[in-house]
């Protein structure tokens, strides 16, 4: 395009000076010079614009296309992300395309379901007390606390390995940096396992960050989850493809992870951490909280289904996750492998690997005080950060302990999970060696559980957890599902505003928290969600009452037959 046709310089009567730069021009050697400069300056342009819009997607935050995912969920499940086609249209289509969890979730008044007793344990015998069982368990899994290997990491926190065949994780370091001159961190991504402790760290990180104003990567259209069971995408946070948020700082409701996805949303220094739970106690959690899905449905018992799973247990029907290797799954693994499988070591290996290298720090559940003194350690958080009430804990009645041999069919079932929670609980404790020490640990511990006795008693009216028909204020009632029976908690009636409000946010629970900081967050979305929710409820009433009735005279024909 620069070139100017021989002819045409030719031609021209020029002076002495143009007369030279026609002749560089003409000349064949000093072209070539020309278009490599051409090349290096349009490589140059575009690096830059590959640049600009990375930096873009992290900050600015670009708009996505919703049709490419549509065509890749099931039938079933596609209704579910109806409402994700246009985040401002605000296709509020409530409840009724929700997922079962999801749906069930956004009835906040619903009876509470009683259990039959013989319906969770086939038999009463066998069930005892489950934290002892499980925390002796993990007990087990721990280093030789007089080994010394750990010593060697002061400084400097690794990740070690466990695993066969692989070298230990060292990509994903923590630095012991002295908490007084550390940074404190607020790019966070807490992926929220289920049935884990997951919605008290949930309750923590909410509390932290409302206090300080940071933003959170909420899910779009006002709902619980970031479109879980499917792999997240960044369009499924509100604010992303309007770019009505410039900056995320925490991102921590249920999602099925997906590392290159959720860093487009995230800045790039954020801290990536969750929690594992023993999955034997996790399933007996599940099987009471999921007791609806069709996987245990039927089943009389969580022993009967791990006897019969090729008869319970279809893993193409909805929500069937959840019946199986759940952390697994959560973790954006595939889930459907038993002990046994030529393929499991393979798999192991693989989901490990991949949690190090994405992850900052695992926590474990059964030592959840000590999880959080670690947490507060990694992100330079004081100890009143770390402060919390037990969550989405299920009253004594519905809460059980399986017998060993029940116990060890969970872990041949769940074998991904329970190989993945072994190598986590190994490497907790190398970290606490590598970060803070066992000593250490053990007076932080004292301190944090002093401290939370003293909010208890300034907070709580009855010192505890109440079964949810007692709980006062309807408004933090938790949300009830399946055969579980989730106990809230009362506050003390003559507290100053101050402290009520501090007390009330440590006892609200997960769905009225996220709906309280989307509100904060996109106030006019929020008002506009409510005012179509309004507008539906006769609707979904008179839906409601018909399914009933048809439910009921179906029944009767039924028992007439
Ligand atoms: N602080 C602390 N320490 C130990 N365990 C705790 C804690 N907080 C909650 N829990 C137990 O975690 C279970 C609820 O987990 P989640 O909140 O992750 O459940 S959910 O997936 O969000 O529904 C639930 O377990 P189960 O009671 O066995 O069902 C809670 O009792």
């Amino acid at each position: 395009m620069l070139f100017l046709p021989r002819r045409w310089t030719r031609d021209q009567p020029l002076s002495s000076a143009t007369s030279s730069v026609r002749k560089w021009l003409t000349s064949r050697r000093h072209s070539l010079w020309i278009l490599l400069i051409l090349l290096v300056v349009s490589v140059a342009i575009q690096t830059f614009v590959v640049r600009q819009t990375r930096n873009d997607r992290l900050t600015g935050l670009p708009r996505l296309r919703f049709s490419v995912f549509k065509q890749k969920l099931l039938p079933t499940q596609q209704s579910a992300l109806v409402v994700l086609k246009s985040e401002s249209s605000l296709a509020v289509q409530q409840d009724t395309t929700y997922t079962e969890r999801t749906a069930g979730r956004n009835h906040q008044n619903e009876e509470y379901e009683k259990p039959s007793d013989d319906s969770l344990s086939g038999g009463r015998n066998e069930f005892n007390h489950g934290d002892t069982r499980s925390r002796e368990e993990a007990r087990k899994v721990l280093p030789n606390p007089e080994n010394k290997a750990s010593a060697a990491l002061q400084g400097s926190l690794v990740l070690r390995s466990t695993r066969t065949g692989l070298s230990p994780g060292t990509d994903r370091k923590l630095v012991n940096i002295p908490l007084a001159t550390c940074q404190p961190k607020s790019h966070i991504v807490f992926l929220k396992t289920h049935k884990t402790a997951s919605s008290t760290i949930l309750n923590i990180l909410y509390r932290y960050g409302e206090s300080r104003n940071l933003t959170f990567a909420l899910p779009l259209n006002k709902h619980s989850q970031l479109f879980y069971p499917y792999h997240f995408a960044p369009y499924f946070v509100e604010g992303y493809s309007s770019r009505s948020v410039r900056e995320f700082h925490i991102m921590c409701n249920h999602m099925r992870f997906n590392k290159a996805e959720v860093a487009k949303v995230m800045p790039e220094d954020t801290f990536y951490f969750s929690i594992l739970r023993h999955p034997v106690d996790m399933m007996e959690s599940i099987f009471i909280y999921f007791k609806s899905i069709a996987a245990f449905h039927q089943a009389p018992s969580l022993n009967e289904f791990l006897d019969n799973s090729e008869k319970y247990y279809n893993s193409s029907a909805v929500n069937s996750h959840y019946a199986h290797n759940v952390l697994a799954f959560d973790f954006g693994f595939e889930n459907n492998i038993v002990a046994g499988n030529a393929d499991i070591e393979k798999r192991v290996n693989k989901a490990i690997a991949a949690i190090e290298k994405n992850f900052h720090l695992i926590l474990i559940s059964e030592y959840f005080d000590e999880s959080m003194i670690l947490l507060k350690h990694a992100l330079c958080w004081s100890l009143s950060d770390v402060v919390s009430f037990r969550l989405n804990s299920r009253s004594e009645r519905t809460r059980h302990t399986l017998s060993a041999n029940t116990a060890e069919k969970i872990k041949r079932w769940n074998a991904l999970d329970w190989r993945i929670y072994l190598h986590f609980n190994t490497t907790f404790w190398q970290n606490v060696d590598a970060l803070i020490g066992q000593e250490k640990m053990k007076t932080e511990v004292s301190e944090l559980r002093k401290l939370q006795a003293r909010m208890a008693n300034t907070c709580l009216k009855d010192g505890g957890a109440v079964h949810p028909s007692q709980v006062k204020d309807t408004r933090l009632k938790p949300f009830q599902y399946g055969a579980a029976v989730i106990q809230g908690y009362n506050l003390k009636t003559d507290l100053d505003p101050q402290t009520k409000t501090k007390c009330q946010r440590l006892i609200t629970p997960e769905l009225q928290y996220t709906d309280l900081l989307y509100t904060k967050q996109f106030p006019l979305l929020a008002a506009k969600h409510s005012q179509a929710k309004k507008k539906a409820a006769p609707q979904r009433q008179r839906l409601e009452t018909s399914a009933k009735t048809e439910k009921r005279t179906n029944r009767l024909s039924n028992s007439k037959h």
